[in-house]
């Protein structure tokens, strides 16, 4: 028999191409062996190359279909990608922690895709600290980092989660992460820094899901985020198109 696989919940954006969101979400769930669910912010139009329409679909159905599938599921973790506002991610944060209050969350903050096409209301940053409490770890790329930091939102460490800085787009040190905990910094490393990576759309997507699927399986956030790194790298290395095979 089988052990049961603890259930995970991407809650991000439909991208037709599956390189994103909840697609490539639900790839990553069934290779780190979690069961996977998904709910639908936004049904955008794009490929690997370019994003032609963006439509959010309206809040309280996202946190309806939530909370039917918190009921009949348990839950152990949550993936949060694409966004509209602040507003959302507070009454989707609301909402799971009113069933599961032990949920663990990881918020990968997309402001932009690499195709340049906007995600989330900037003018709402403000509105985030409140939020940030009650998630466990957010996962900005590096650009994203600056962006929020330069609109104030990691001033108060003590009112932030755990941040994972990627660092796909880093410049001094590609591919080198930092995890901010406790304003403590600890850098993950690519493993094999001799080995050729193929730059991916949808790879802060998959880093994110197999962070939230080791925190189902019970490790804690550094734990996850070490391993998380390990499939990201399987995954860049896996063939040099924008769209990646998980292996
Ligand atoms: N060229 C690369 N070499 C090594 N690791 C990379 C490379 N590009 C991205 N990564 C890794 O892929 C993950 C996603 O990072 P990043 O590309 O910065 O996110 P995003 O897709 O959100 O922009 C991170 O673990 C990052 O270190
Ligand atoms: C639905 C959806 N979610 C996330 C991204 C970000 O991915 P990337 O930054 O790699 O383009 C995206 N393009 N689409």
């Amino acid at each position: 028999m089988q052990a049961e696989r603890p259930f995970v919940m991407s809650i991000a954006g439909y991208d037709p191409s599956g390189g994103a969101g909840v697609l490539a979400d639900n790839k990553t769930f069934e290779q780190l062996k979690v069961q996977g669910l998904g709910v639908c912010t936004a049904i955008t139009l794009q490929t690997e190359s370019e994003c032609l329409s963006l439509n959010w679909q309206p809040l309280e159905e996202i946190v309806s279909a939530i909370d039917i599938l918190m009921k009949n599921y348990h839950v152990e973790s949550f993936k949060i990608g694409v966004i509209k506002d602040a507003q959302f991610l507070t009454q989707i944060v609301e909402k799971i922690k009113s069933i599961n209050p032990e949920a663990k969350i990881v918020w990968d903050p997309v402001l932009k895709s690499t195709s340049e096409f906007s995600f989330f209301d900037l003018n709402t940053i403000s509105e985030l600290e409140n939020v940030l409490k009650h998630i466990d770890l957010m996962t900005p790329n590096y650009h994203e980092y600056q962006v929020l930091r330069e609109n104030h939102l990691f001033e108060k460490s003590e009112n932030s989660c755990s941040v994972l800085i990627k660092g796909g787009h880093r410049k001094d040190q590609l591919g080198t992460d930092v995890l901010v905990q406790s304003g403590k910094e600890i850098s993950i490393h690519p493993t094999d820094k001799t080995s050729v990576y193929y730059p991916k759309h949808g790879s802060g997507c998959v880093l994110s899901s197999a962070i939230a699927s080791h925190l189902a399986l019970g490790k804690n956030i550094e734990d996850a985020c070490r391993n998380g790194k390990l499939y990201i790298e399987k995954f860049l290395k896996s063939n040099p198109t924008l769209l990646g095979f998980h292996v």
